[in-house]
């Protein structure tokens, strides 16, 4: 068993309420975690990727504060981040208390449809892709990220997970108050910590504690909880996370915000948000997950309700010109939707907005109309199409997040993996060329081809292409 850091121990010592122990949070600390996943219901209903794995000998039990959430057992030790299904965005391996944000920001949410939301530290993506899918691809989520490269996987993610309904910034945090004064329905801070709870992933996590440095974080983290409470339209609803276990990252951090807005916080309570909540209920609502309390990692969540507008201390910035965007004319706009109707079956979203930069179209989310000039984005919606001599190209995400239809060419496991190799596919005896297809497996697509009569030719974007992709069903791996 990995040494625990002596002076971490000590200080959480102080922090642990008294019906829990230090002896069980040092026992659940050295055992490994449950594996889980969560299912991606913006490809497939839980129903029915439950039905086409459990034959592959994996194990699904529910977790109980995420409704497409489960433990996973499989019968043999199948890399989960190599199989098929992962890779076409069935599924995202994410920790089961790393769920419990999302769930408690959506769960008094109503009429979803239009609303703006902001994940304001969100690589590498678990939880905006968990948020794009309670959304249903529905309303604007914009997801930022500080680190730069940390940018390129959460983009990564969005697009294997087919979202389209998000916009991507790489700011610090601290910018949104001021940028986007009181705009958000909904935020979700998930702030960078000390990473406390990840020790049974990590070992090593608590290598460096000390209380200096935790003093600091809580700084940046009351800093970041500020802006987001000022982004927040009155009315709206904040929730703060971590994966620390100390007070001074988590209770105290919501203390400084009650504290500085007295008129205009209000904390809700958590304790019925599922079946024994309450065992992990603080006296003021928040959830504080300790390891033992449900053979998890460790985690906070605060739900924080703002009841009234505040004062605007910082003007808003001047405008940003020369966004390079614009709406496409109304012949194109009707020619794209004809391509993709005509093609692939797909019909445009009628509430999304189709931009144009110069032969590229892209699909925007209709709330960005609001936001242009108002802050610099990295990347919005999802591109469409690029403009060919005669027509137009569709791109492989606008497939993967638009195309719902189960009319597709269907492969096999087998072929499936070769496709995702960048391979093509013999096809049987000599058939009539199709053109464009989209392959797909479990009726989800896996993206682009050209039917060809003999064989489909492989059109994966080259940086999809994978060396090591692992058959999902443990009786032939
Ligand atoms: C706890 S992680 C987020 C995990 C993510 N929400 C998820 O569920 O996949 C915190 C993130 O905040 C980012 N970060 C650090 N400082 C930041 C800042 N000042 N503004 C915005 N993001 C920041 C880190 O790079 C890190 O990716």
């Amino acid at each position: 068993m990995a040494q625990l850091n002596q002076d971490f121990l000590d200080s959480i010592a102080k922090d642990m309420p008294s019906h829990l122990s230090m002896d069980d949070f040092i026992q659940y600390s050295a055992r490994p975690l449950r594996a889980s996943i969560r299912i991606n219901t913006l490809k497939i209903s839980s129903v029915h990727f439950i039905e086409l794995m459990e034959p592959k000998g994996w194990k699904l039990t529910p977790i109980p504060w995420c409704q497409d959430g489960f433990w996973i057992d499989l019968e043999n030790k199948v890399q989960l981040g190599n199989t098929v299904e992962h890779l076409q965005g069935l599924f995202y391996i994410q920790e089961a208390s790393s769920m419990l944000p999302p769930t408690a920001l959506f769960s008094q949410l109503n009429e979803i449809d239009n609303l703006t939301i902001l994940d304001m530290a969100s690589a590498p993506g678990s939880k905006t892709t968990q948020m794009a899918a309670l959304m249903d691809n529905s309303g604007l989520l914009i997801a930022n990220e500080y680190s730069s490269s940390r940018v390129k996987v959460l983009h990564a993610n969005i697009q294997r997970m087919g979202v389209s309904n998000c916009a991507l910034t790489h700011f610090d945090a601290r910018v949104f108050g001021e940028y986007l004064f009181e705009r958000f329905d909904a935020i979700l801070l998930d702030a960078p910590c000390s990473g406390e709870g990840t020790i049974r992933k990590d070992p090593s996590a608590l290598n460096g504690w000390n209380i200096d440095e935790i003093t600091k974080i809580a700084e940046t983290q009351k800093a970041l909880l500020e802006s987001a409470f000022l982004a927040l339209k009155p009315g709206g609803t904040l929730v703060y996370s971590t994966c620390a276990l100390s007070r001074l990252e988590n209770q105290q951090v919501c203390e400084y915000l009650k504290e500085k807005y007295p008129l205009a916080v209000e904390f809700e309570s958590l304790a019925s948000l599922f079946e024994h909540a309450d065992k992990a209920c603080t006296e003021e609502g928040f959830l504080h997950v300790w390891p033992q309390i449900y053979d998890s990692e460790g985690f906070f969540i605060a739900k924080i309700k703002k009841t009234a507008s505040i004062e605007r201390l910082k003007l808003e910035p001047k405008k940003q010109k020369n966004f390079p965007f614009s709406k496409a004319p109304h012949k194109i706009d009707a020619e794209l939707r004809h391509y993709f109707k005509s093609t692939f079956d797909i019909s445009l979203p009628t509430t999304s907005l189709i931009m144009m930069r110069d032969k590229e179209f892209w699909l925007f989310p209709k709330q960005m109309e609001q936001l242009i000039g108002l802050m610099r984005f990295q990347r919005i919606g999802i591109k469409l199409a690029d403009e060919l001599k005669h027509g137009y190209k569709a791109q492989h995400q606008a497939i993967q997040a638009l195309s719902k239809q189960l009319s597709h060419h269907e492969l096999s496991q087998a072929q499936a993996i070769e496709y995702l190799m960048g391979r093509d596919i013999p096809l049987d005896g000599s058939l009539k060329p199709q053109g464009e297809v989209i392959v797909s497996i479990h009726g989800s697509p896996l993206g682009l081809a050209k039917h060809l009569g003999k064989r489909l030719k492989n059109n994966l974007p080259r940086d999809l292409v994978r060396d090591k992709i692992v058959n999902s069903d443990a009786s032939s791996s």
